[in-house]
């Protein structure tokens, strides 16, 4: 019988190692349909999809990879089909959208943990939310190709775990209330446990951006930088963008979480990772990853 090429060796093992992890994954929790279904890709793809920097990193020269925080928040897989139940709707676990505010003291009154996605019109958010949402499809979370489309905060209910709160977008059609209704939410909410500040990864930091920055930076916010839109640039553009926003991160922000989390609504790149960060920092994984 013939040996086995080294390459092909090589696969074989990882094949092994990830229906080891599959087997694992399904014991230990009632594994969504959808996310053992990503279990199942082959080993790339599942990088590709569920560690988008990793999988930037193959790409870069071994003397720059030590510039980019890829393992700051690295859960296993186990870990990220936990939260995926957090995120997956059943008549045990509601999923919904509460209710709509311009002002602070509109805001429902909450107990729980609550992380909000902030951003220029048009970045995103609602888009990511919709997406973190992609196992809860009965709640409606609009979108718009017309920048300036939400104009009030809107609260959405995960089970009993924590609210997720789409803002209307700063910059271009921003509501006229916008100062008002945002920076009051962000400096006085209380239970506010993670800001997300949306990023274009297509277009990089802009001043309007840095003005996003600053404010947090000044209400010593603890912030989490989203690079969204990443299945618009070619893998080399977006390696550029990631290494200069990295650079920015590590250089120009104090408050700002080290490590990038690009994302994609269109092909999910980066949502499961997303929203095991978003169970971990409301308090909801059992074994609390260090962030
Ligand atoms: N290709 C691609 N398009 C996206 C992605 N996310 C959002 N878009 C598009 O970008 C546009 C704006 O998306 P929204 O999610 O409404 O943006 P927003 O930040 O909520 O905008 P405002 O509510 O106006 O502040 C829409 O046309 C989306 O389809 C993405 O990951 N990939
Ligand atoms: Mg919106």
């Amino acid at each position: 019988m013939k040996m086995a090429a080294p390459g092909l060796r090589h696969g074989m093992r990882r094949l092994l190692e990830v229906s080891a992890a599959l087997g694992r994954v399904c014991r230990a929790y009632s594994t969504s349909q959808a996310f053992a279904e990503v279990l199942r890709l082959p080993r790339r793809q599942l990088t590709k999809l569920v560690y988008p920097l990793q999988d930037l990193e193959q790409h870069l020269a071994p003397d720059a990879r030590s510039d980019l925080c890829l393992r700051v928040f690295d859960p296993s897989l186990e870990d990220l089909a936990r939260a995926e139940s957090f995120f997956t709707a059943s008549p045990r676990n509601r999923i919904e959208y509460l209710s709509s505010a311009v002002r602070l003291d509109h805001a429902p009154d909450l107990p729980r943990p609550e992380v909000c996605f902030i951003g220029r019109s048009n970045v995103g958010k609602s888009s990511l939310i919709k997406a973190l949402f992609s196992l809860a499809p009965e709640v409606e979370v609009r979108v718009s190709q017309k920048p300036g489309h939400t104009k009030k905060m809107n609260f959405f209910k995960v089970g009993k775990y924590f609210t997720l709160v789409d803002m209307p977008g700063y910059g271009y059609r921003a509501p006229e209330d916008f100062v008002d209704m945002v920076e009051t939410y962000l400096k006085e909410r209380r239970n506010l446990k993670r800001t997300f500040l949306l990023v274009d990864s297509v277009v990089g930091i802009t001043k309007t951006d840095n003005i996003a920055i600053e404010m947090c930076e000044e209400f010593a916010l603890p912030y989490v930088m989203v690079l969204t839109k990443t299945d618009k640039s070619s893998k080399g553009h977006l390696l550029k963008q990631v290494l200069q926003i990295q650079k920015f991160v590590n250089m120009q922000t104090q408050g700002c979480f080290p490590q990038l989390f690009p994302v994609s609504a269109v092909t999910h790149s980066g949502i499961h990772l997303l929203k095991c960060f978003i169970a971990n920092i409301t308090g909801n994984l059992d074994s609390q990853l260090p962030v």
